[in-house]
């Protein structure tokens, strides 16, 4: 028996990098049922696995190891199903731009609220820095100031120009870091920037064991040579949270949570209700109108049961 951690997994077969680092090709043995729910892949990258070699030279996964967290998404719009992204990150880092094109503040928030949900710090990563306007540029130093102060580092680079990458590496380094953003932020651009050589194209997957995969069964953690892995999920712009009552919302907007504290009611969802401490800190710009709209938004659309339908 060998341990090892699971790098690459194309939804049958499992590529585990072992404890004395050689690469073994795996397939799962037996059932690993998942308490609490369903899961496409009962195994992700970033899991720790046992495995017992096998004559071919592949081997058979007998054992996860318990997972300091996972990353789950819905495996389609419909499906109850849920799909693990990762297991065992360390952090995640939203890539996100002023403009070319716009990241929203909406986004921006429902990530974070998120991470929040999972526990996983995240760092923002303003791109493109290289083509802002000046208008463009006052607004990124807003949002730099609002985000720092919240407690989420911030970072202003130009990927393109490979400005600001050193920052970044020594952020990943050592860690297992899950990298998201919308199309075209210049996730890609990032990637190759840290790790030069690297062919991100995910198309050419040995051929043999991955008949028919879909690019939302794979995903990949890619090592650094500082240490630590970046985990990029072609496909995946966000993920989703769990079950949560609405008055648990605002537990995950870290300053909304921290001024709950003086509402009236315990149970205060922070719209309405009279003696709304979050309300009166926003009147007076204690908490950004931003965050606070981005706040009433998943509330909103988890009325109409649109927020989980949406990751
Ligand atoms: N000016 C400028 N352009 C950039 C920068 N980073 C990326 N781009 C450009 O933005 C476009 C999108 O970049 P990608 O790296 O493909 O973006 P992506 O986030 O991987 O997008 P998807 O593949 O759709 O997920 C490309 O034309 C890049 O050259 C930057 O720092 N500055
Ligand atoms: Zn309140």
């Amino acid at each position: 028996m060998e341990k090892g951690l699971v790098i690459r997994s194309t939804g049958s077969w499992y590529q585990v990098k072992t404890d004395s680092g050689q690469l073994v090709d795996c397939k799962i043995k037996g059932s690993f049922r998942l308490k609490g729910f369903k899961s496409t892949n009962p195994i992700a990258v970033g899991d720790r696995v046992h495995i017992t070699l096998n004559t071919e030279g592949t081997a058979f996964i007998t054992e996860i190891e318990d997972r300091k967290n996972y990353i789950v998404r819905r495996a389609s719009n419909l499906s109850k199903q849920l799909h693990i992204i990762a297991a065992n990150v360390d952090q995640c880092m939203l890539i996100a731009t002023v403009n070319h094109p716009e990241t929203s503040t909406i986004f921006i928030d429902r990530f974070l609220a998120s991470a929040e949900a999972y526990g996983v710090p995240v760092a923002l990563i303003f791109n493109k820095t290289d083509i802002y306007s000046d208008d463009e540029k006052r607004l990124l130093e807003g949002l730099t100031n609002l985000y720092t102060h919240i407690g989420y580092p911030c970072f202003c680079i130009s990927a393109l120009n490979e400005t600001g990458i050193g920052e970044i590496k020594k952020m990943l380094a050592g860690k297992i870091t899950l990298l998201s953003g919308n199309s075209g932020v210049g996730k890609s651009t990032l990637i190759n920037a840290i790790l030069p050589g690297q062919n991100l194209k995910t198309g050419e997957i040995s051929a043999v064991h991955n008949k028919g995969t879909h690019t939302t069964t794979f995903s990949e953690m890619y090592p650094l040579d500082e240490g630590g892995y970046i985990i990029d999920t072609p496909g995946i712009k966000g993920f989703g949270t769990f079950d949560m009552k609405d008055e648990e919302v605002g537990h995950y907007f870290k300053e909304i949570f921290e001024f709950s504290a003086n509402c009236k009611y315990g149970n205060c969802t922070h719209r309405n209700e009279p003696g709304c401490a979050v309300r009166e800190a926003v009147e007076k710009h204690y908490i950004s109108e931003s965050r606070y709209l981005s706040y009433l938004n998943i509330l909103e659309d988890r009325e109409e049961g649109k927020y989980r339908a949406a990751y």
